[in-house]
């Protein structure tokens, strides 16, 4: 077997299954760089890893084509429409240590020839029955072993599994007692079992915690003697007086209790409020993932565009971290399992409706498809949570690149850099502005909503989320942007992203932010007023960013920039150029100095400032 072998295995495999999502594999393109849900050997000898999560396969496996990737050691086909049985082939490739099954429409007994490597094994949610076959004693490797939510049945096993760390066999229709081996698993890996019994749940109907007394040898009636007689009914009255003063003892103490309980009443009440406050601020789930319904991990909505391969179940287990919070939620940069990152937008008041909101995320996910746009991956919508996945652009936005870099005393960036991100931009933003019917807005283009990519091109993200919001915030950063018309009306146009544009063109010129500051040197409050009070000074030079003066002969086209900037931002609509127009005059720019004598800027090696 090689890799020319796995090729065409894979691809029997995709021939013979259908699917709703289009895998990219094709017996012309290499497997191991370019195929969707396929990783190689480091050697690239081998398929060792096929995860196709949610990309609709439907149907069951073939035998005779996955069976066949000998080398292969992860296997996820969750969250698709697979039915029937995993065929033995599959199931048992020596080298498979993972295998991720769950969220399908599998059927029958759960398979008995499994690999002895296998590590974990996940066939929750699907429709497998029967028993679970004592056979699984037998994968001695195993650390998670997840069955949970199938139709299961019958006796659990004493399972001997020394390495097992994760148990779930909840909701199935198991019956009986949990086997000593598996009482040290909580409660929940065995809840909703109906008949199953024992630690750590009830304990087995039979088996009380307390021996039942040994029953008294029957008295011989026909022997019963007068003097036996007499010591019983002695007896019975000891016993009636005796237990008739218990009744009245325990009458006694209850009252006693009521009564305690009745003063002590308020404290208790509030403690037991606190204690269920505690218990939930116990696990605070400050993730994106708290929202989101269990029954509704498979949801997550992707574009045709995406080459992604995860779903929902894996976004909610990756690691995140918080980027930042702004006007429309929380930012949150997620590494998942096989170390994909995205970034997960958790969106806050969302007004509209899930049907409106499918339409408006369809439209940017379909506007988004342009090199200096950051592209909508992905969506959820659920009563609690809305999140939205876009590709991860790592070196961070213009904004701390051009102002965090200065505090930090790292290199400023250059001119030429400059001036191909204000390209970038006005190409991502005329593209935007070509949309719709010609009639789609950015609305809040700002130097934090430009990402820059390893190579410093420049992406505009966050757009058409403000239809979706309650009303349109305008937080003190994003003041400094907005057009004086929208100020008043509240409404942005294409024309005053064009003034947004202006102030970003500005701010990149000055090196200063478009800020109310107090104390920041490197922020002023009315930007464009700033920069034409000091030019009508004839003080042009002054307003320039000094990193950048310290490049010789770009001044020139400094003011050439500036032109266009102070044209960007007229106070007047109607005077200020369109995108397209912009892009001309900045690409003219770029041209004359590209001509001259410095280095073109397509030559320049890589920079790398990222922050
Ligand atoms: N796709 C992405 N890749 C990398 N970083 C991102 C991405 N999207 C956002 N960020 C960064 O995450 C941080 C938080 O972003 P977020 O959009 O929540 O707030 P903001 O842009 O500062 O404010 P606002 O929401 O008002 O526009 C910002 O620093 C932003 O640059």
């Amino acid at each position: 077997a090689d890799l020319n072998s796995d090729k065409q295995a894979l691809l029997a495999f995709a021939a013979s299954l259908p699917h709703g999502r289009k895998l990219n594999w094709s017996s012309t393109t290499p497997v191991c760089t370019s195929w969707v849900g396929v990783t190689c050997t480091p050697d690239k000898s081998r398929v060792h890893t096929l995860r196709l999560p949610a990309v609709g396969l439907f149907g069951p496996i073939p035998s005779d084509t996955l069976g066949k990737l000998d080398a292969l050691e992860v296997l996820s086909l969750r969250s698709n429409r697979i039915t029937v049985d995993l065929p033995p082939d599959v199931g048992s490739i020596p080298s498979l240590h993972s295998l991720y099954l769950q969220h399908n429409n599998l059927s029958g007994i759960i398979p008995t020839s499994l690999s002895s490597s296998l590590t974990f094994l996940d066939l929750s949610y699907n429709t497998f029955d029967g028993e679970i076959p004592l056979k699984v004693q037998n994968l001695t490797q195993l650390t998670a072993l997840l069955l949970q939510n199938n139709s299961l049945s019958g006796p659990i096993p004493d399972l001997q599994l020394p390495r097992l760390r994760h148990l779930n066999l909840s909701n199935n229709n198991l019956s009986g007692p949990i086997p000593p081996s598996l009482q040290k698993f909580s409660a929940n890996s065995f809840l909703g079992n109906a008949f199953l019994c024992g630690f750590p749940l009830e304990p087995c109907p039979g088996t009380a915690p307390s021996p039942s007394p040994a029953l008294p040898p029957s008295p011989n009636k026909t022997k019963k003697s007068f003097w036996k007689k007499i010591r019983t009914g002695v007896i019975i009255a000891i016993a009636t007086v005796g237990g008739v003063l218990l009744l009245i003892l325990i009458l006694l103490l209850l009252l006693c209790i009521f009564k305690r309980k009745k003063h002590s009443e308020p404290t208790t009440a509030s403690s037991k409020g606190k204690a269920v406050a505690g218990g939930r601020a116990e696990k605070p789930k400050e993730d994106y993932s708290s929202g989101v319904q269990e029954a509704e991990r498979n949801k997550l909505a992707f574009f045709e565009s995406s080459s992604y391969n995860f779903d929902l179940e894996d976004l909610l287990r990756a690691s995140a971290e918080v980027l930042g919070k702004g006007s429309y939620g929380t930012t949150y940069k997620a590494v998942l399992e096989d170390g994909t990152t995205v970034v997960v937008k958790r969106l806050k008041e969302v007004v509209v409706s899930k049907k409106d909101f499918e339409q408006q995320m369809e439209m940017v996910g379909r506007i988004g498809q342009h090199q200096n746009v950051v592209p909508l991956r992905a969506y959820y919508y659920s009563k609690d949570e809305k999140l939205l996945v876009f590709d991860y652009v790592p070196s961070g936005s213009l904004a701390a690149v051009l102002h965090g870099n200065k505090a930090a005393g790292r290199d400023p960036l250059d001119w030429e850099t400059r001036v191909k991100i204000s390209l970038d931009v006005a190409r991502g933003i005329s593209h935007l502005h070509a949309e719709g019917g010609g009639k789609f807005i950015h609305g809040n283009i700002k130097a934090s909503n430009v990402l820059l990519s390893l190579n410093l091109d420049g992406c505009v993200s966050e757009f058409g989320l403000a239809q979706l919001m309650t009303n349109a915030q305008s937080p003190a950063r994003l003041i400094g942007y907005r057009a004086p018309e929208v100020l008043e009306t509240k409404r942005p146009t294409q024309k005053s992203d064009v003034y947004s544009f202006g102030v970003l063109l500005l701010e990149m010129l000055t090196g200063k932010a478009p800020l109310r500051s107090p104390g920041r040197e490197d922020s002023i409050e009315h930007l464009p007023r700033w920069v034409q009070s000091v030019v009508r000074e004839e003080w042009t030079a002054e307003v320039f960013d000094t990193d950048l003066m310290r490049h010789p002969n770009v001044e020139d086209e400094m003011v050439q920039m500036l032109q266009v900037a102070m044209a960007c931002v007229a106070v007047v609509p109607d005077q200020r150029p369109k995108m397209e127009e912009v892009i001309r005059r900045i690409t003219d720019i770029r041209n004359n100095y590209s001509s001259g004598t410095r280095t073109p800027l397509e030559d320049k090696p890589e920079t790398s400032q990222a922050p």
